[in-house]
């Protein structure tokens, strides 16, 4: 089936176990001379296999909250929980892809780039690390393309690359940055395409940070809407029902404009 149709029928992260519990975080960086609240009070829980966004403008601590999430800063308020245990550092249960352009090393093949990552981390015996690459290659699509180096490969399969490395790992949560954010918007649809499409196949959890609103509710089944500066949780919306091919559509549109409202209007704060 088509990736980008989201399934009727198919409840995505209701019903299945909650991975990820944010609980009251606020978030904050300590400069030399001041002290920035990124988030405020933030609470959502992430289920299996959401393509849980978060969304709001810039500045309003996307970026950080993930960040916490891998385990990179601890919240001054609040808890993070993953799997019920308080996440205090990173760890290879959650994985972060980062942009396209800077995250294979070119001079490894698509094999040797998934399997160095599994190499450095120590955690699987030594002799399984070329099987589980083998894999996690075949997993996303790229069974013929073990032996290429990443300059033979289009956009769309080095992000397959770079997902099948971090899924090697076998993490719960896979993180995403505002991935397409530098392409232009032919490629950044197609990329958005492609992610859907492995999302239907494989079926991880992710979690995925843009400011927009449009690839927000294409690429999402759920959707955190932040304030500004400092991030409060403004609205959790499910977005199950939207994809490309509602995008002119008036319920699609009207959706668009609600969350537009949430974000620059004086909309109340909202759950539903
Ligand atoms: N290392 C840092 N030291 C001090 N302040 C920081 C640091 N990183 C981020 N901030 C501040 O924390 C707030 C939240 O930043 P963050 O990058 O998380 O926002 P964002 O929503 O991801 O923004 P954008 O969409 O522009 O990437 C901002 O006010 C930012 O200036």
């Amino acid at each position: 089936m088509l990736a980008t149709e989201k399934m009727p029928g198919v409840a995505v992260g209701s019903g299945v176990q909650t991975l990820l519990q944010v609980d009251g975080v606020t978030l904050q960086y300590k400069t030399r001379d001041r002290l920035v609240t990124a988030t405020y009070r933030v609470s959502f829980d992430v289920k299996e296999q959401d393509r849980f966004i978060l969304l709001g403008p810039s500045g309003c601590g996307k970026s950080t909250l993930l960040k916490c999430v891998a385990g990179f800063l601890s919240p001054t308020e609040g808890t993070m929980k993953l799997d019920d245990r308080i996440i205090d550092r990173p760890g290879p249960d959650r994985m972060m892809v980062f942009q396209e352009f800077d995250q294979l090393m070119p001079w490894l093949t698509v094999l040797d780039n998934v399997m160095f990552a599994m190499r450095r981390s120590g955690r699987f015996p030594k002799n399984e690390i070329k099987d589980r690459a083998r894999r996690a290659t075949v997993k996303v699509g790229l069974e013929r393309f073990q032996d290429v180096y990443p300059h033979m490969l289009s956009g769309g399969m080095k992000q397959r690359v770079a997902i099948a490395r971090a899924l090697a790992m076998e993490p719960r949560i896979l993180l995403m940055d505002e991935p397409f954010a530098a392409l232009d918007a032919l490629t950044r649809r197609r990329m958005q395409e492609e992610l859907l499409e492995l999302w239907d196949d494989v079926r991880f959890t992710l979690m995925f940070v843009t400011h927009s609103i449009e690839e927000a509710i294409i690429l999402g089944s759920r959707i955190l809407v932040l304030t500004p500066h400092p991030g409060q949780v403004r609205a959790e919306l499910d977005a199950t029902a939207y994809s490309h091919e509602h995008q002119g559509d008036a319920d699609f549109m009207a959706f668009n404009r609600k969350i537009n409202g949430m974000l620059f209007g004086t909309q109340e704060t909202a759950h539903d």
